[in-house]
């Protein structure tokens, strides 16, 4: 369903990502690590077209999306959760979950992030609190929670783990899977934490300056612990 051919990708003159080549299926999780900077944002924004310059080819279900810009590529169907969390401190969680639903009445939309906010664990029962009130984790988890809301079929996720403690990553794991799975939802997961990673996806990237150096089942990245070993200072 998306495909990047040999993309290269540009803030002004700075030359961050070489020759690129990935693609994710139809209600396939995958994963892209890499240490800081290796330019896991960087190919995030490549995809929804957000303040990078990118040559190459960007294929969103088959069609040639190169020339759409961020906002049309999310109403196409694809939703990034950044890495910071923007959340709404003084809005309440369901609130903060029904804003990201566009083209639908407040009152459908408070119904639906209702509805999103109750079949995950992690925040089931916090709907009324404030979004500055939440813990760490439960940012990180309202945040996917608005991507969900958007009604994607592709989600990127820029490192949602950072920060949070292992018990905390545990559960969203288990949460980000059941929604993916329960909506058909694909994802691409952007992510230096190799045990949430092999947790959630099902194929692997690992990216180093800017170049993939290493595409393939999670099988096939533990016969080259190499791999890990050189690009990601395990
Ligand atoms: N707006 C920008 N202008 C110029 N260079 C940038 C910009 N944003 C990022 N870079 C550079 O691009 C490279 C890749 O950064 P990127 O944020 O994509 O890495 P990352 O893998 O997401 O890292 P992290 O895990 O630290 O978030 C880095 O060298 C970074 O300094």
């Amino acid at each position: 369903m998306l495909e990047l051919s040999n993309i290269d990708t540009f803030y002004g003159e700075s030359h961050i990502l070489h020759q690129v080549s990935l693609a994710v299926h139809d209600k396939q999780r995958v994963a892209v690590l890499g240490r800081n900077g290796a330019g896991k944002s960087t190919l995030l924004k490549s995809i929804m077209n957000a303040g990078t310059t990118v040559k190459g080819s960007v294929k969103w279900r088959g069609r040639d999306v190169s020339k759409l810009k961020a906002y049309q590529r999310a109403r196409d169907g694809i939703a990034l959760v950044p890495e910071d969390r923007r959340i709404y401190n003084h809005m309440t969680v369901q609130e903060n979950v029904a804003i990201a639903r566009q083209g639908v009445s407040r009152s459908v939309a408070m119904t639906e992030a209702r509805a999103i906010l109750g079949s995950i664990e992690m925040l089931s029962t916090l709907g009324e609190r404030m979004g500055g009130a939440l813990s760490g984790g439960q940012q990180q988890m309202l945040a996917v929670a608005r991507g969900l809301a958007a009604k994607p079929e592709l989600i990127l996720l820029d490192e949602p783990t950072e920060g949070l403690a292992p018990v905390i990553v545990e559960n969203m794991a288990a949460d980000i899977i059941s929604r993916c799975d329960a909506n058909q939802i694909a994802l691409l997961l952007c992510e230096q934490n190799i045990w949430f990673a092999r947790k959630c996806t099902s194929h692997v990237y690992v990216i180093d300056s800017g170049r993939i150096v290493f595409d393939g089942s999670w099988e096939q990245f533990a016969e080259k612990p190499e791999i890990a070993e050189r690009y990601l200072a395990v």
